[in-house]
């Protein structure tokens, strides 16, 4: 049998990139020729690489809604990407297109459009960020992670599909989980996820509030790279790691609560894993306001409680936690509750009818 050729792009941040990953672990590399179309130096690069899937950097500026000398220079380096893109496209000749936004895909897109490949595009958020705001059009198939942001996109060629997450994800083992930490007692365990790129705030508010919080539970803190804080280590119930990949999946199978940034892939995967969740979400100066908006969903449909950033202090934490605790039985009824369907498979089956 012949293998199909796919070129997956999407980058910046994690979020762009795990579903991508989701996606290419199921198609697998029998049938596939897999290669991907990152920026030069962005995270996709190194959690690409990692798979040994073939990896092309072009030239890639940050898309900006406003007009400055940088716009411009971004706008040469854009232009430069989008010729990087073609040479690769023409080169390997892809049955198709899937990207997951951030400004990377953009001149990907653009060249594939120009190319006729067929492009389908992923939307994690609740509202589309500029890359999939700009790409939309040239997209044959639009899908969605969130029901509500179907709207924003041409009805005929949109479906809201779900958020892809990898098998990988569902195959935690909770005790797996506990050895990984070495823990030994029944310590509730909370794991603080700041978003791919960490979180400062949270980070800093999380090390005032530890002795509250280690009384109450064995905390795993994803801090971000670079941000893991050599002068407490030593201190009992609290744990730290910068990212973590391959154990991710049993960390989450022992974890009790969460206190998370409202990043949409790790929203979902918390919803998949039914694990109540305390939001703070970026706000709006940090991003564009989509977390804040995802935060907002999963609050009202009861999955989730927000606390906003600026009312963050190791006070207002506790506080947050201690409500989250008293409504969990709920909250974990809610998040049961929730039939998300299987939206990695049902993926898989669209791009597989392409070829
Ligand atoms: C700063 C920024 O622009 N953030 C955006 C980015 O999110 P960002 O990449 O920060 O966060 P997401 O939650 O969407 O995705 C993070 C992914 O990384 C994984 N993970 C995280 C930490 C770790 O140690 N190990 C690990 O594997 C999570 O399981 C998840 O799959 O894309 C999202 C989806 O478009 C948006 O909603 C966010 O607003």
């Amino acid at each position: 049998m012949t293998k199909q050729t796919i070129v997956f792009t999407g980058g910046g941040s994690a979020g762009h990139v795990t579903p991508n990953i989701a996606i290419m672990d199921e198609l697998g590399r029998e049938e596939w020729d897999l290669h991907y179309i990152g920026s030069k130096q962005g995270i996709e690069k190194d959690l690409i690489s990692a798979l040994e899937i073939p990896y092309y950097g072009i030239s890639s500026g940050k898309l900006r809604r406003y007009l400055d000398f940088q716009n411009v220079k971004d706008a040469f380096k854009v232009i430069k990407g989008i010729a990087d893109a073609r040479k690769v496209l023409k080169k390997l000749q892809p049955k198709l297109v899937f990207s997951k936004g951030g400004f990377v895909s953009v001149p990907v897109i653009i060249a594939a459009s120009l190319l006729n490949i067929p492009i389908y595009i992923h939307e994690s958020d609740l509202t589309p960020g500029l890359a999939n705001k700009i790409s939309q059009r040239f997209a044959t198939k639009i899908f969605t992670s969130f029901e509500e942001a179907a709207s924003h996109f041409p009805a005929h060629k949109t479906t809201a599909i779900g958020s892809p997450i990898r098998q990988a994800i569902f195959a935690g083992d909770a005790k797996r989980g506990k050895a990984l930490l070495g823990i030994t007692n029944d310590q509730p365990i909370l794991t603080i996820m700041g978003g791919s790129l960490g979180a400062q705030k949270i980070n800093e508010t999380i090390r005032t509030a530890l002795p509250e919080l280690t009384a109450r539970y064995h905390i795993v803190h994803l801090c971000g790279k670079g941000n893991v804080d050599e002068t407490l280590q030593h201190i009992p119930s609290y744990q730290q790691f910068d990212y973590v990949n391959k154990e991710l999946p049993d960390l989450l199978a022992a974890t009790d609560t969460v206190i998370t940034r409202g990043g949409s892939n790790a929203l979902f995967e918390f919803l998949a894993l039914h694990i109540p969740m305390l939001i703070i979400p970026l706000t709006k100066q940090q991003s564009r306001g989509d977390q804040l908006l995802n935060a907002a969903a999963f609050t009202k449909k009861g999955y989730a409680h927000t606390l906003e950033e600026e009312q963050l202090t190791a006070k207002s934490l506790l506080q947050a936690l201690e409500q989250l605790e008293e409504g969990r039985d709920t909250m974990i009824q809610r998040l049961k509750a929730s039939n998300q369907g299987d939206a990695l498979s049902e993926l898989v089956k669209q791009i597989q009818a392409i070829s």
